[in-house]
């Protein structure tokens, strides 16, 4: 009765429950790295309790910035959440991501989750494997090729609305044009019908920005235990619950365009068309032998327009920033783009893709803005399958999330030097790198569309589009960059630049 009560009253004495939350925290800490599978891997101390620190770098958007510090801090391998390690050691991507047995993607995919699972998100390999086989017929070479022409009167828009800048001498902002464009190309790819973003000049409703801002909210949610993410419009930070509240209904838009495009095609309107709707209304269920479901159509196409248009727009912009501010690589692109299409050029052209793809300057400065800043550098996460698997030399459970940030790789010392002159630092932009005899070994090591089964399956479009732009402005006009600063850099799912302002005028024949 004595010990009882001395029990109690040590229990409920002043400091006691003072002591409560720093005792659990030493056992939650002693347990997270001296007992749990992951507690040999070096990383930052509270990174080792809890994945906010992770949230918190995504939210002040700088995710890849902070995972390469701890890399320079830790070494090649570290912990960055209780249950998440990042590897730079380039052994290990062909691990996660090579070839047909990479990895699955991991929960972080479920926070970009809207009307059902599409190629991009589902966890599911079997679920990836059909639709894949479904996308990727729909992303053929033959495909992009008759698409070419679709392509062209929006280029041409977009010549015109700059000569209008040229003519007035006036500074302007290069990246909402160029989300104005990327934009309206995967309207016409993937809804069968553009946006008319170039033309209008402007965001209309909203859209490009609303997208953008939910992409980097959801970016950092990804991040949260599933269950917490549906509270965080709540959390009291404009941040979450202004990138969650805006009302992007996307689904209601793509159920318009299928709605649209369906007429169309049963009106024999555009026939023989393939963009991406229309090839998949055409298109058989591997399952049923039936047509697709409406629901299902409709989520892929939606899902291009996030993936496909910001990336595409983001890669120009940066090819943009490096370009203008290079008069001697500019005047060197120029002559390449000059001596493969001579000549006036009439109002209406746009350089054309069977010329393009064979510059190899044009190639080579495009390979190096995706090398040096890569639109996707982040880790894309993945799980390590049942059994547990041996990463980089070392032995990671079942069920540990893992990536290979790809701004590491393409900034790998061990890699990048081999390709440059004597002393050359990877973070130099040298596009005639690509030039040199060495390049062939680069290649292996060389992800902006990351590799292996969920590697890039608009790598083609993507490619195409960029180059006939980028073919088409710099053999027209001359930029010029107005600020002189280094922009500075935000990362969502992508890494963006704050602003692109050039200035333009036209290029004398
Ligand atoms: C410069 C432009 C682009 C870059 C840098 C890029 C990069 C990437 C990367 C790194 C992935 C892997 C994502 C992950 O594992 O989470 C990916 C996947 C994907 N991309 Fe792209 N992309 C670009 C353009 C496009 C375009 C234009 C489209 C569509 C027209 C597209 C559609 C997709 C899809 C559907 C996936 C998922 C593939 C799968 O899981 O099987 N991308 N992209």
């Amino acid at each position: 009765m004595k010990l009882l009560s001395s029990i109690h009253e040590a229990l409920t004495c002043e400091p006691f429950p003072i002591l409560i939350f720093p005792t659990l925290l030493i056992v939650y800490y002693v347990y997270q790295t001296a007992f749990h599978p992951l507690g040999f891997i070096p990383g930052p101390f509270s990174s080792k309790l809890s994945s906010l620190p992770l949230v918190y770098q995504c939210r002040m958007t700088r995710k890849s910035k902070w995972v390469l510090a701890q890399h320079v801090k830790f070494g090649p391998i570290v912990r960055i959440a209780p249950n998440y390690v990042s590897i730079t050691d380039p052994a290990a991507l062909a691990q996660v991501y090579g070839g047909k047995n990479g990895f699955p993607k991991g929960p972080f995919y479920e926070a970009f989750h809207q009307v059902e699972p599409v190629l991009f998100n589902t966890m599911d390999a079997d679920v990836h494997n059909r639709k894949w086989k479904l996308m990727n017929a729909a992303f053929s070479p033959r495909n992009l090729m008759d698409f070419e022409g679709y392509m062209d009167p929006h280029i041409a828009l977009l010549v015109k609305r700059f000569q209008n800048y040229a003519l007035k001498s006036e500074a302007f902002d290069f990246q909402p044009w160029a989300n104005f464009l990327a934009f309206d190309l995967m309207g016409e790819w993937s809804f069968g019908a553009a946006f008319g973003f170039v033309a209008a000049g402007k965001d209309i409703h909203n859209l490009i920005t609303t997208l953008e801002v939910r992409t980097d909210v959801l970016n950092a949610m990804g991040h949260l235990p599933i269950p917490s993410r549906p509270y965080m419009k709540y959390f009291p930070d404009p941040f979450f619950y202004n990138g969650l509240r805006v009302l992007t209904n996307l689904g209601q838009v793509g159920t318009f365009a299928f709605k649209k495009r369906l007429e169309k095609k049963e009106k024999g309107e555009d026939e023989g068309r393939k963009d991406v709707m229309g090839f998949l209304l055409d298109a058989k269920d591997p399952d049923t032998g039936g047509p697709l479901r409406q629901q299902e159509i409709v989520a892929e196409a939606i899902s291009l327009i996030g993936g496909g248009s910001h990336t595409t727009s983001v890669t120009m912009t940066h090819v943009m920033d490096f370009v203008s501010r290079d008069k001697v690589l500019q005047d060197e692109m120029w002559k390449e783009l000059r001596d493969a299409f001579p000549g006036e050029r009439g109002e209406d052209w746009v350089a054309s893709e069977g010329v393009v793809g064979r510059l190899p300057l044009l190639n080579a400065v495009l390979k190096e803005v995706m090398r040096i800043r890569p639109t996707s550098s982040t880790g894309l996460e993945r799980v390590v399958p049942e059994g547990g698997r041996m990463v980089a030399g070392i032995s990671l459970p079942a069920g540990t999330l893992v990536s290979v940030p790809i701004v590491a790789i393409h900034h790998d010392s061990t890699i990048y030097e081999a390709s440059a002159p004597p002393k050359q630092r990877p973070e130099t932009f040298d596009p005639h790198r690509w030039l040199r005899p060495e390049a062939k070994a680069l290649t292996d090591h060389y992800i902006p569309f990351s590799l292996g089964s969920r590697g890039c399956v608009g790598k083609g479009f993507a490619t195409m589009e960029m180059l006939k732009t980028l073919a088409t402005l710099f053999r027209r006009f001359k930029f010029e960059r107005v600020i002189p600063q280094e922009s500075e850099k935000r990362e969502g799912f992508v890494v963006k630049i704050t602003e692109c302002e050039v200035k333009i005028s036209m290029r004398e024949e």
